[in-house]
């Protein structure tokens, strides 16, 4: 019987499960979209907010039925899962979930007859509940700048966190949320025997007990000191308040270094339920970006654009080169290597909006991407008819407050010329929408498109080594993430970014987080003493059946033309870091260019 492995992406809008088999072929694939599916939750875009606080967060409820659903979605498509012999997964960042001290012993005592919701989810019905607060925070949250500012305090400078941590402090990093919790919720901090993430929750649900929190997935939290390989005690302190380290310690748990490791067999709960064998072994989950990388055999200067709910470019590199602008992480599975990480909030949620003011202002297909796409490709690059003498147009499309740079909600437009930003009228002015110097929303496909590629291109410039007689720029870039089924988002990832081997998109179905999860599972259980994640996946790696080039990354001349659009992409950044800057530290970092 063919050995199978099992991958989940417990991400914004969507559980993901996926089956490959030994070989990293997929066989079934399977999703719970938490829009069209747990709409009762009142979720709008997989969340819930609270404008008023900047606050954003899921219910652990919604997580709870759609891992049942997606199981049984899997099932209805032929899935055997007693060939299942390891399962892994990978959660998005950041987000922490809350266990009260009831939870290992319901974890520990799941009855297959009844739904993982009825005896974790319900307290109300059960009479116990499994935890102290039931919404997990999520990745979108801004509520947390004052907590921030003291985390970047505590040791000092933004500088002197991210030598330690990885990251300057971030509203969404889960030090910063769990001081807040423990401020805006002290007695249910209290009531809180275990603290996971998002991705370990997911593991201690099929563990039957709450798992460790991974090697990477853990560097997203401002508590973790990555060089020395342990917490870090003065993050920790500041989170712990007068409960002390050791009382947050115990809550957190042991973290192991190794990233393919067993936690155990599958709880019964899923061999009565759900039919997998009692062998299954439970490997360490991961982050969802973490994940990703795991998807695909990144050679050095190759990068990962990844068109999820948030944008995220990723490397991995054996340099650690941390900097207030952007974000290292341990490797998910390789001692000695590093996960490079930009992130965006306004990413696929930016970019919709844009999509239907085009599909409403021209009568199009709502929610087709055709007008969108058809307008980005015949919108000259930059605007520009004519190069030599028409300004540049420069945009930022923040409808969520932004991460790079930290600013608030925002759009701003800017024709750029002679070194000179001339500020186009606000959206919705009088006249102004059919200005050809910047016709709204039309040319906003382009312009979209191009600000968040040279943003990427802005801070990655000094990870990217020359490429034979061509410049600095990505070998490989690979798009992966909803937005990847996109042709004309991945053309305009070339024009501006290069690439010279081409851009390329996973050609195996799937998704490239949930499949990183399920070859890592395959790697824990199968991998002989100690090799190394990198060669398991490249004995098994058919390059022309798992990846496809979608189109030619470095076109001459073009990737040029961008190159001089950086510095005026870097003067608008400054200009919304000076109107809508978030946090004295930041304006002063100014969020550009990276050293
Ligand atoms: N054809 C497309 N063009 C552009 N974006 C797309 C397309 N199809 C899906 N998307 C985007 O993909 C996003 C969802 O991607 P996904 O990776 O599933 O998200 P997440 O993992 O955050 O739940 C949506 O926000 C949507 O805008
Ligand atoms: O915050 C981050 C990374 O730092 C996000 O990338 C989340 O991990 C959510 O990812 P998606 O739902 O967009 O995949």
């Amino acid at each position: 019987m063919a050995e199978q492995f099992l991958g989940f992406d417990l991400s914004t809008q969507q559980l993901k499960g996926i089956i490959v088999k030994s070989d990293l072929k997929l066989v079934h694939e399977a999703k719970v979209d938490f829009d069209a599916d747990l709409a009762k939750y009142g979720i709008e875009k997989g969340v819930l907010t609270n404008p008023s606080e900047g606050e954003v967060f899921a219910p652990v409820a919604m997580f709870l039925e759609a891992i049942d659903l997606v199981l049984q979605r899997l099932k209805e498509q032929g899935a055997d899962f007693s060939q299942v012999q390891g399962i892994s997964g990978a959660g998005m960042q950041h987000g922490t979930v809350f266990w009260s001290k009831d939870a290992e012993g319901i974890l520990g005592a799941l009855d297959g007859g009844k739904t993982l919701l009825e005896q974790l989810g319900e307290p109300e019905k059960s009479g116990k509940g499994a935890f102290s607060h039931p919404f997990s925070p999520n990745w979108q949250d801004a509520s947390t700048q004052e907590q921030c500012e003291k985390f970047d305090a505590r040791l000092g400078t933004p500088e002197i966190l991210a030598e330690a941590t990885g990251s300057k402090a971030h509203h969404r990093f889960s030090g910063p949320q769990i001081l807040r919790f423990h401020q805006k919720y002290p007695e249910a901090y209290k009531a809180t025997a275990r603290i996971s993430l998002v991705s370990s929750f997911l593991a201690s649900v099929f563990l039957g007990k709450v798992a460790p929190i991974d090697i990477s997935d853990v560097c997203g939290a401002n508590l973790w000191d990555i060089k020395a390989g342990r917490w870090n005690e003065d993050c920790l302190a500041l989170a712990a308040g007068e409960e002390g380290i050791e009382n947050l310690k115990s809550k957190l748990g042991d973290v192991p270094e190794d990233g393919g490791k067993s936690f155990g067999t599958i709880s019964p709960y899923f061999v009565q339920r759900h039919g997998f064998p009692a062998t299954a072994q439970v490997i360490a989950f991961t982050g969802d970006n973490p994940s990703t990388i795991l998807a695909l055999p990144l050679r050095s200067s190759d990068a990962i654009v990844s068109l999820g709910t948030s944008t995220t470019f990723l490397m991995s590199t054996p340099q650690y080169k941390p900097d207030p602008a952007y974000h290292f992480l341990n490797h998910p599975t390789t001692a000695g290597l590093y996960m490079f990480m930009l992130c965006y909030k306004n990413g696929g949620l930016a970019r919709e909006r844009i999509r239907d003011a085009i599909n409403e202002h021209s009568s199009g297909t709502p929610k087709s991407w055709d007008l969108f796409n058809e307008t980005a490709l015949n919108t000259p690059a930059l605007g520009q008819n004519k190069p030599e003498s028409d300004p540049m147009r420069l945009g930022l499309y923040f409808p969520r407050p932004e991460i790079v740079p930290n600013v608030k909600e925002g759009t701003w437009r800017f024709l750029y010329k002679n070194d000179t930003l001339s500020p186009i009228a606000p959206e919705g002015a009088q006249g102004k929408t059919e200005d050809s110097s910047w016709p709204i929303p039309t040319a906003d496909a382009r312009a979209i498109l191009e600000s968040q590629f040279l943003s990427l291109r802005l801070r990655s410039e000094s990870l990217v080594a020359p490429q034979g007689d061509l410049p600095p720029q990505p070998r490989r870039i690979y798009m992966v993430g909803g937005g990847a089924a996109n042709s004309a988002i991945a053309d305009l990832a070339g024009q501006v970014l290069g690439g010279s081997e081409g851009v390329f998109k996973l050609d195996i179905g799937g998704n490239a987080c949930a499949l990183g999860a399920a070859y890592k599972a395959a790697w824990g259980v199968q991998r002989k003493g100690n090799e190394k994640f990198e060669d398991f996946l490249e004995k098994r790696w058919v390059e022309k059946d798992f990846v496809k080039k979608v189109c030619e990354g470095y076109r001459k001349g073009v990737w040029e033309r961008y190159g001089e659009a950086l510095k005026g992409f870097d003067q608008v950044e400054k200009r919304a870091i000076e109107e809508k800057g978030e946090g004295k530290l930041d304006k002063e970092n100014a969020g550009g260019r990276v050293r």
